[in-house]
């Protein structure tokens, strides 16, 4: 939903800080960041989309094709972005994106540990019920505990978690049929094509 969190999350993953300032997004905002996994270097972009029903209902619709991972955020002191994602969820589906690709559940905001409305085990329980994993995180203080402490307790770090998109999308990259010209033989290749400089994932928000 809008003000979950989204815009803050996606720039703490992809600048490394929390942004000073936010606007509600419109339509979709594009991110990138060049990682590497086992030795091979991936450009994840990340297309932050604007939860606003009046930018959803038309510009985002044209941002369901090429994605390849999907990231469900709810703020934990609101109860009614909990209750909004059964939609979300329909949405996706609608576009063909549903347990196919990887999804993941994102609970933000746990640094606000004294507003929270939506309990761990009532989030694990529907994200078990939607074969999601699920990550509590905060963009505002990605190592906080909401203890203010600094240590990571049990809130999950930004950068893990989309580091776990990247992995799963890793391991799950597509085997590439290819027919050499004139040949009977068929190839079955790994993931990205000869001469390519590095893979390149997209994933929404
Ligand atoms: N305390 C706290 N505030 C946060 C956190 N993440 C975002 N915020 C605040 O929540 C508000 C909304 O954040 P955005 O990132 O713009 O929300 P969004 O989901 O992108 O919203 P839309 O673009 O309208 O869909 C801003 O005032 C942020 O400063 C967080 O982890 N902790």
């Amino acid at each position: 939903d809008s003000g979950v969190g989204k815009t803050c999350l996606t720039y703490q993953f992809c600048a490394g800080k929390f942004p000073e300032k936010t606007e509600a997004t419109i339509g979709v905002d594009f991110r990138e960041k060049l990682i590497e996994i086992d030795g091979e270097k991936i450009k994840v972009q990340l297309w932050d989309t604007a939860g606003q029903e009046r930018f959803r209902k038309s510009m985002v619709q044209h941002y369901y094709r090429n994605v390849h991972a999907v990231v469900f955020v709810y703020d934990v002191t609101s109860a009614a972005s909990f209750r909004s994602l059964p939609a979300w969820i329909d949405e996706c589906k609608q576009h063909a994106l549903g347990q196919e690709v990887p999804r993941i559940l994102v609970g933000n905001k746990c640094d606000l540990q004294n507003s929270v409305q939506v309990g761990t085990d009532l989030a694990q329980q529907f994200a078990d019920a939607h074969s999601m994993p699920l990550f509590e995180t905060s963009a505002k203080n990605p190592s906080s505990n909401g203890h203010g402490d600094g240590s990571h307790g049990n809130s999950d770090h930004v950068e893990a978690i989309f580091m776990t998109v990247a992995h799963k999308l890793k391991s799950q990259k597509p085997l590439i049929l290819s027919q050499p010209p004139g040949g009977d033989t068929v190839t079955l290749a790994r993931g990205r094509d000869k001469g390519e400089e590095k893979a390149s994932w997209a994933c929404m928000c």
